[in-house]
């Protein structure tokens, strides 16, 4: 059985309201998401700013209500339980964020910091609890003599650590690691990176792992989930979706990740075209508006999210005549002339990683 079972969430956001208090408009910042995760297993959801990410998190946290749609935590309905059942729920599940900073409260010491948890959940002894404090930091890599510093003391990577500590410190199943490593210093983030592998591989951990940057995700990842304007596109293991993606949305997010070879050739695949407005969502597949492979069908007909016999799943209607990724991504050419010319009109060649570009253009849509 999944530790956890999201199955058709969707949460409207009032975008826009009359005077009278009725509402004009609707934010479809989640709209029909599900998706499955093993105890120790990490989910990346990927995607641009505003696809609805970090609201999925709060919907499985249950931080807020969905509209419709089940959550499913330990074989437990989450939106059935009651106050008591909530409050153990929330010792299960964690959530760190991107910037420590915010997160860590500038008046209390890392010891403080990691202690109230203990307490508020009456965990450890109060005779235990500076032991215990001294144990999280060594799991996190940190001194136990730091626990008498505060949060502006250490660096961003140490503050992230503690953060990670302090979600550790109610001996959690799940974490939302939200963004985690993003305003890291690129030095510092396969070293956080590679904590947060160790201490799943330690305590067994279970990750949702939200970002916007496969790059990142490609390094943690065991399933990785696309999203798009408040749904999943495209979903595999991580293995297969940074193989072969097949969702055109999945192939320009990929094509921007630098190349390990700095003399590589790839194509980038450059998105353009009308950028979807928050109140005139498109219709059909709402990537149709920015996809270089649209035809008619996509204007006028959504796709399913269909999966293949591996549980690679693709909401494409053309998933299935498309080149393989290998033609759009490392160079090689090989569109049929059709499919070449709708190509041209939205990739270029590259050079080298640092030229690689970035393949998304335009700011990211919004949702209605
Ligand atoms: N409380 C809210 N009220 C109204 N709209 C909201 C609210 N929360 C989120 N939204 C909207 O819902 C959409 C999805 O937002 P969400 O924060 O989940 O996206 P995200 O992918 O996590 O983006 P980011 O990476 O920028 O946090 C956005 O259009 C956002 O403006």
């Amino acid at each position: 059985m999944a530790l956890l079972e999201v199955d058709g969430l969707v949460k409207h956001f009032v975008a826009e309201r009359s005077l009278f208090g009725r509402a004009l408009a609707h934010v479809k910042a989640v709209d029909g998401v599900s998706f499955s995760l093993e105890a120790g297993k990490t989910l990346a959801l990927v995607g641009e700013s505003g696809c609805g990410k970090s609201t999925v998190s709060r919907l499985v946290l249950r931080l807020i209500e969905p509209d419709s749609g089940t959550v499913r935590f330990d074989g437990r309905d989450l939106l059935a339980l009651d106050p008591n059942a909530l409050r153990a729920f929330r010792r299960e599940a964690q959530i760190i964020f991107q910037d420590p900073y915010a997160s860590l409260n500038p008046r209390m010491t890392a010891g403080q910091i990691l202690t109230e948890p203990l307490a508020l959940h009456d965990l450890v002894p109060p005779a235990q609890r500076r032991a215990r404090v001294a144990e999280l930091l060594r799991l996190v890599g940190l001194e136990p003599r730091l626990a008498r510093r505060y949060p502006h003391e250490f660096s961003g990577g140490q503050r992230q650590r503690i953060a990670i500590a302090r979600a550790l410190a109610v001996e959690p199943k799940l974490i939302i690691c939200d963004e985690p490593v993003s305003a890291l210093d690129v030095s510092i983030r396969s070293q956080i990176l590679n904590l947060l592998r160790e201490l799943q591989d330690r305590l067994g951990l279970a990750y949702i792992f939200v970002s916007h940057d496969l790059a990142v995700v490609k390094h943690i990842a065991d399933h990785v989930a696309v999203m798009n304007l408040g749904q999943i596109v495209e979903t595999a293991e991580a293995d297969a979706l940074f193989a072969s993606p097949r969702h055109p949305y999945s192939r320009a997010l990929l094509s921007a990740i630098p190349l390990p070879q700095p003399k590589a050739k790839r194509t980038t695949v450059l998105l353009e075209g009308e950028i979807p407005s928050a109140l005139n969502p498109p219709a059909g597949c709402r990537f149709h508006t920015r996809c270089p492979f649209v035809i008619e069908r996509c204007r006028n007909e959504a796709p399913a999210l269909l999966a293949d016999g591996s549980g690679h799943a693709t909401a494409c209607h053309r998933t299935a005549e498309l080149p393989s990724a290998d033609a759009i991504l490392p160079a090689a050419g090989g569109f049929s002339p059709a499919l070449a010319k709708l190509v041209a009109a939205f990739s270029q060649k590259t050079e080298g990683a640092a030229t690689a570009g970035v393949g998304i253009q335009g700011t990211a849509p919004t949702t209605t």
